[in-house]
């Protein structure tokens, strides 16, 4: 396969994460190009990844195979129908905006285009990203597989069937990072309240949370039996489950994912008009 020319519209964090997985998986810098209007964020592209980095996004789209729009959804429809005019109706474009839709894309771009929309994460920094893809019936074979090696440079890539199960990837993968940080700061306080010194009650939590990921991508055995192989009977794990379980937090974590993936609609319909 020849390597396709890469244009990323915004140069933020998720547009660093993709092209460091780019580059780290051998892309050559000439194949990559970004624009973004903060002076800061095109030296830092220009400075970390040798990559030409453009004020104007018309500049970065020239002669592009792939298009990837790494902006923020606020911003999505007024970028999509200025760049229009300049993007070659066989341009594969992907999104990676949370709640933007193919169809939305679409009307913004003026024509029928290949599309592909992902959730990303931000673990893509460190290449353990995890996404969710959609194509549209526009994306070519040889396109698709280019969108998988855009996102498998950043860690695990996922395919689905159907659009709407966007909502949901967002609700478990997209926001999930936070979920767990949020987890480690709780275990931290409660660590500390147990008598700990702050630093040791945090490493303590990091690192019992990097340990449980890595077993649990790891194993050939599922969570819940990881969850039974550290709880016995009768002892100190089985306390805090039963502890979790009283306060209800499997329909916590339901209800949280829930709204999460309920927002991602919100946005669709706010941000599609
Ligand atoms: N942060 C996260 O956890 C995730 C974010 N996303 C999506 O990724 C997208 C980018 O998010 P981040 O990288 O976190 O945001 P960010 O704010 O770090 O990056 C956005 C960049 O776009 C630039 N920008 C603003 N207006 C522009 C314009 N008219 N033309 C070109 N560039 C412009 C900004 O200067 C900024 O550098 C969003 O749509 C978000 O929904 C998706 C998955 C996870
Ligand atoms: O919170 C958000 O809306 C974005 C999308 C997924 C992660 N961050």
């Amino acid at each position: 396969m020849t390597q396709p020319r890469i244009a990323f519209i915004g140069a933020g964090n998720m547009a660093a994460s993709l092209i460091g997985g780019l580059r780290a998986e051998g892309v050559p810098a000439d194949a990559i190009r970004a624009s973004d209007p903060g002076a800061d964020k095109r030296d830092a592209m220009s400075r970390e990844h040798r990559i030409e980095a453009f004020a104007e996004n018309r500049d970065a789209v020239a002669g592009a195979d792939i298009v990837v729009l790494a902006v923020k959804p606020q911003v999505m429809q007024e970028v999509c129908r200025a760049l229009a005019e300049h993007l070659e109706p066989q341009t594969l474009v992907v999104s990676i905006a949370a709640g933007i839709s193919c169809e939305s894309l679409q009307r913004w771009l003026g024509a029928s285009r290949p599309i592909v929309r992902c959730m990303p994460n931000t673990p893509s920094l460190l290449r353990q990203g995890v996404s969710g893809l959609f194509a549209n019936p526009q994306v070519s074979a040889a396109q698709r597989q280019q969108a998988e090696r855009l996102l498998s440079a950043v860690g695990l890539a996922l395919w689905l069937d159907d659009e709407n199960l966007i909502d949901a990837v967002t609700a478990v993968s997209g926001s999930g990072p936070a979920y767990f940080f949020l987890m480690i700061e709780a275990m931290t306080a409660a660590g500390e309240a147990l008598g700990l010194p702050r630093q040791t009650a945090e490493q303590l939590s990091r690192h019992t949370a990097l340990g449980a990921a890595r077993m649990a991508c790891e194993s050939e055995v599922d969570a819940a039996e990881l969850r039974r192989r550290v709880t016995s009977p009768n002892g100190t794990t089985e306390a805090a489950i039963k502890a979790f379980q009283a306060g209800g937090f499997e329909s916590l974590v339901q209800q949280a994912l829930n709204a999460a993936a309920r927002r991602s609609v919100e946005l669709a319909e706010q941000l599609g008009r």
